[in-house]
């Protein structure tokens, strides 16, 4: 899709084209719809990038509880976004047995228990073993620390997002 015809949707078609490319938060791009037109793609990311990490720390941890647990009570309730349900089955999140649903469950809520946000990563980048142990990693981290961890993989998600979007045919997203 040609980055004019990005530019030249309403304010309505911008938005719902790319409601979700933060998850649940289609206030990023009613906010970043302002900075049109956009150069490319690259411009659109930027601008989502800027707009999050100028948010205060608060903010940004808002932005990280809008996602669903990985293995969690969405994935098992079938309560996903498209976006998030085709990224968990992809990296093997909805076929864990239940030796592996358990260890995700007592690792996301330890996680939670500790920062206060849910743990945050592309799913489409890593294997279930990567998320696994990056999970028991990143645990480690101390807040200020993760949140801006947990930030950079909302962003990755998002750019991932994106490019599915602007790099598909506009007409079957409207
Ligand atoms: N907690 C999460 O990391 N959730 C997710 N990561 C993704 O890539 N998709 C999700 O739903």
């Amino acid at each position: 899709m040609e980055i004019n015809v990005v530019n030249a949707l309403t304010y309505e078609d911008f938005v719902k084209l790319f409601c979700n490319v933060v998850e649940k938060c289609p206030l990023i791009p009613a906010a970043i719809w302002s900075y049109r037109p956009f150069k490319d793609l690259a411009d659109i990311e930027a601008h989502i990038r800027e707009f999050i990490h100028s948010l205060p720390d608060s903010g940004k941890e808002g932005v990280l509880r809008c996602h669903p647990d990985l293995a969690g009570r969405d994935t098992q309730s079938g309560t996903l976004t498209r976006e998030s349900q085709e990224e968990q089955s992809q990296a093997g999140m909805t076929t864990l047995d239940s030796a592996e649903s358990l260890q995700m469950y007592r690792l996301n809520t330890e996680y939670k228990e500790r920062f206060g946000f849910p743990f945050v990563i592309c799913a489409r980048l890593n294997s279930k073993a990567d998320i696994v142990c990056q999970l028991s990693e990143r645990l480690k981290n101390d807040r200020a620390t993760e949140r801006e961890r947990a930030i950079e993989e909302v962003t990755k998600i998002c750019s991932l997002r994106l490019r599915n979007i602007v790099l598909s045919d506009i007409q079957t997203k409207l």
